[in-house]
Parts: C-alpha cells; structure tokens; sequence
C-alpha cells in the first residue's frame, strides 16, 4: 500500500521545501500538464530535473500530454523512477514502455475515467503498474467518481497473479480511499488531501492505514 501525494496542490514556487513535507511518502507524484491533452499547464522538465536534487523520494511521472512518445524517455533519462504515460495519448504504447524499461524506470499506462480497461489488456506484461483516473484528468480537488469503482475490480481479474501495481488519482481521502483499496488498488495518488491537511505526514500516515486496514477485510 503506497501513498503518493500529488504536488499540484502544494505551493509551487517552494517545491523544495513542499516535498520536505512529505517526508512519509513512498513516492512523490508530479502531475505533468500541457494544455493539449488537459485544458491545464502545470510544469515540465525543466523543473522535475531541479526537484530531483532536492528530495530522495522516487517521482512518480504523471504525463498528462501529447506525444508522450516522445517525452516520456526524457523524464525516465532525467532520473524519475516511475513514467506513467496516458494510453489515450500514446501512438506506440508498447514500444514506449519497453523505451522506458530500458532506460531504468517503471513503466506505467493511465486510463481516464471512460476509457476501458481492455485498452491495455494485451500490453500487462509491458508495464509495472496501470493508473486509473478517478476524476477526469486536469484539476486536483475534484470530486472522486465512483463510477470507476468496477474499473478497478476488472483489471485486477485481468493483472491476475502478474506483479503490476493499480494505482487511483483523483480525489482519493479518508472518505474514498477504503473503496479503493477494497475494489484492488494498491497506489494511492491524494493531492488536496495531503496538502490541505495541517499535518501532510501525519495524512499520509492515515491514509496508507486505513487502505491497509480496508485490504486485508
Ligand atoms: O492527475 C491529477 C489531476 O489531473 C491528480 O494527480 C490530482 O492532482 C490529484 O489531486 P486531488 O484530486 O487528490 O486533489
Ligand atoms: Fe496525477
């Protein structure tokens, strides 16, 4: 069970000291926007490469972006240790996580809210975990959809006994994550959550008790 807060929600322009907050956290995640594929913009490379060298926490790469074929390899290049790419997105998404396999990261395909799991049944054995949106991609502090709820319990059937992560984004708290873990996640990305709270640890440490606490039931 792993926690990942989302660092859309923290203070931008102090990222350094953000991710201080969070020392608790298996990962940190950062979610990459470029008004194409989202009606957003968040931050690019530029500045994962200068995050790198201020925490020891792996990154979790969320590319919310076009083309990710072509700029998903510079982030598992720059060093993130987790590369999720938007299988919407992808022209070659099997050529893409094996690009990034090679270049030392995990691979990893999301899936937003509409789009089925099917979309990556045939490429499991090419990825180390699948991201499934639980608010349509863009925005933190959006309302989780429960909808994805059955989502999460097919593709566990499909993973099977294959050693692949299933990670939730998207409005995931005290209140939904228990659902989540219950239907079959096992990554938990929280943005507003952790960062909203007056102690980001001390929720972090909450929320990863109680999807263990909601699993093993
Ligand atoms: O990828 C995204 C949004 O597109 C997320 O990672 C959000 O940033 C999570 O924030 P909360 O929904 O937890 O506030
Ligand atoms: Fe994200």
């Amino acid at each position: 069970m792993k926690i990942t807060p989302s660092i859309l929600n923290a203070d931008l322009a102090n990222l350094a000291s953000e991710v201080g907050r969070i020392s608790n956290a298996d990962m940190v995640h950062v979610d990459v926007m470029d008004g194409h594929f989202v009606p957003n913009l968040s931050i690019g490379l530029p500045v994962v490469e200068s995050l790198l060298k201020h925490t020891d926490l792996p990154l979790d790469m969320h590319l919310m972006i076009e083309s990710p074929d072509v700029w998903a390899p510079q982030y598992a290049e720059a060093g993130a240790q987790s590369v999720t790419f938007h299988i919407e997105a992808a022209r070659a998404p099997v050529r893409l996580a094996r690009e990034l396999r090679r270049l030392g990261a995990r691979s990893s395909a999301a899936l937003n809210p509409a789009t089925p799991v099917e979309s990556v049944a045939t490429m499991l054995d090419e990825v180390d975990m699948v991201l499934l949106m639980t608010v349509e991609p863009g925005f933190g502090g959006q309302k989780f959809l429960d909808l994805v709820l059955p989502k999460i319990r097919q593709l566990r059937k499909l993973i099977g006994s294959r050693d692949i992560s299933v990670q939730v984004d998207g409005g995931v708290s005290t209140e939904t994550i228990e659902r989540c873990a219950e239907a079959g996640a096992d990554v938990f990305v929280a943005g507003s959550a952790v960062y909203r709270a007056e102690d980001p640890n001390a929720m972090v440490d909450e929320l990863r008790a109680l999807a263990v606490r909601a699993c093993s039931h």
